[in-house]
């Protein structure tokens, strides 16, 4: 089974420490969500995987192998960011080929089909492509690249609601057409959590959770009421996080709930969506799990 694994890596520029002792398994063939809030670490954590930047401390292993020494490295990880890795002039076209060259097992077809129902025209100067279409574009490439470990850093930003939507659909059919792990940061949370069947939600540079989708679904729910009648209700029930207004008291519990006691009629308990559960988790105040 192949699989990245960080162990306690942690990476500070100057003074400024962007991640803390991140210990993180990303298995194959998954679809997994990386949820973070604006300058929570993200890119930094994809840019360590992905060998463009070195940890502070800690390791990055590809099956076992330092990423900065695994000659399997350079073609199973692949980040698409915001940098534009060709030389100039380069057009759609020439792009495809340099991908097809570089990549044994680029899907060249489709990535023909992609720029066709994008809306881009293969004689295009990359350099002339607007924000959304430069997202597009190397999103078509993100998509059609063979590697096992696709990493995707905020895939949609400039995307309209429409080529948002197409671009879901496309990373869906590409996955059950040659399953690969894609890991996806996005603020986005909701419009994705269908997608993702894993979570990890970073924190100011901390991994504050790791989960299944599925699970965090079923279980993940608000408990909020006056104070005294939600302590009386969970009791011991761990609390992944919990705020408080005067005498009302709000918890965010991702174990299951009491089954021994009523709930009382003043307690609400309510399921939470991911991104409502990314707020009551990372937001200013939230209890430390
Ligand atoms: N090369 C660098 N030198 C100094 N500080 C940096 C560098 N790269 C990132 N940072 C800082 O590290 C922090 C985390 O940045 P990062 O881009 O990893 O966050 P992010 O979660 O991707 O944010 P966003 O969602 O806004 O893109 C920010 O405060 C950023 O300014």
């Amino acid at each position: 089974m192949r699989q990245i694994e960080l162990t306690r890596v942690s990476k500070h520029f100057g003074k400024l420490h962007v991640l803390t002792d991140v210990t993180w398994t990303v298995p194959e063939k998954t679809i997994v969500g990386v949820i973070g809030r604006n300058g929570a670490g993200k890119s930094t954590l994809f840019d360590l995987i992905a060998g463009r930047l070195f940890p502070s401390s800690g390791t990055i292993q590809l099956d076992g192998v330092p990423v900065l020494q695994s000659p399997a490295a350079g073609n199973d990880i692949y980040l698409m960011s915001d940098q534009n890795i060709f030389p100039k002039p380069t057009t759609v076209a020439d792009a495809l080929r340099i991908m097809t060259d570089f990549y044994p097992g680029f899907d060249t077809a489709w990535a023909h089909q992609l720029t066709k129902q994008f809306g881009l025209t293969e004689k295009w100067q990359l350099t002339d492509l607007s924000t959304g279409g430069a997202t597009i574009m190397r999103m078509i490439l993100a998509l059609c690249v063979p590697s096992a470990f696709v990493f995707l850093d905020e895939p949609t930003l400039g995307m309209d609601a429409t080529y948002r939507e197409e671009f879901y659909r496309a990373l869906v059919a590409t996955y059950a057409d040659r399953p690969r792990t894609f890991v996806i940061s996005t603020h986005l949370i909701d419009e994705v959590a269908g997608m993702m069947s894993q979570v990890m939600f970073l924190d100011r540079g901390r991994k504050r959770l790791e989960a299944a989708t599925d699970d965090l679904q079923a279980t993940a729910r608000q408990v909020s009421g006056p104070t005294a009648s939600v302590e009386a209700y969970l009791g011991s029930t761990e609390r992944a996080a919990a705020s408080r207004l005067g005498n009302l008291l709000q918890v965010t519990v991702l174990t299951p709930l009491p089954t021994d006691r009523p709930v009382p009629p003043d307690v609400t308990v309510t399921p939470l969506s991911l991104q409502q559960l990314f707020v009551a988790m990372t937001e200013k105040g939230a209890a430390q799990s």
